[in-house]
């Protein structure tokens, strides 16, 4: 049912958010510390954005969501080397989602 599905999705985001390598994914990324970022990265993402979209509904389905925090750590490999502190931490935070997930669903 849609309404344990949306509950399963709020909890999972707030396991994310605790998680220790989620830092590099709380908040939206600062595009004057990354001057080039906007114009690599066409459609950002961060879990701060989920999380409001969650609470405003804006979720057609537990995939539509889904969508978005894949879109988040693929960003993430478009942007960072895979050996760099926020590449790693990307990495660590797509397999804790992704597992979390299955669990869910
Ligand atoms: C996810 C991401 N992709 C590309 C560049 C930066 C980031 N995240 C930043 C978020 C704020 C802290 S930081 O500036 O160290 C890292």
């Amino acid at each position: 049912k849609e309404q344990r599905d949306l509950q399963a999705c709020k909890s999972i985001v707030q396991e994310l958010e605790g998680h220790e390598d989620a830092w590099p994914f709380l908040l939206p990324v600062n595009t004057r510390q990354f001057p080039t970022y906007k114009k690599i990265i066409k459609k950002p993402m961060d879990l701060s954005v989920i999380k409001k979209k969650l609470e405003d509904n804006l979720y057609k389905s537990r995939e539509d969501y889904c969508e978005d925090l894949r879109l988040m750590f693929n960003n993430c490999e478009t942007f960072n080397e895979d050996d760099s502190p926020v590449g790693k931490a990307g990495h660590n935070l797509r397999s804790f989602f992704e597992t979390k997930w299955n669990e869910h669903f």
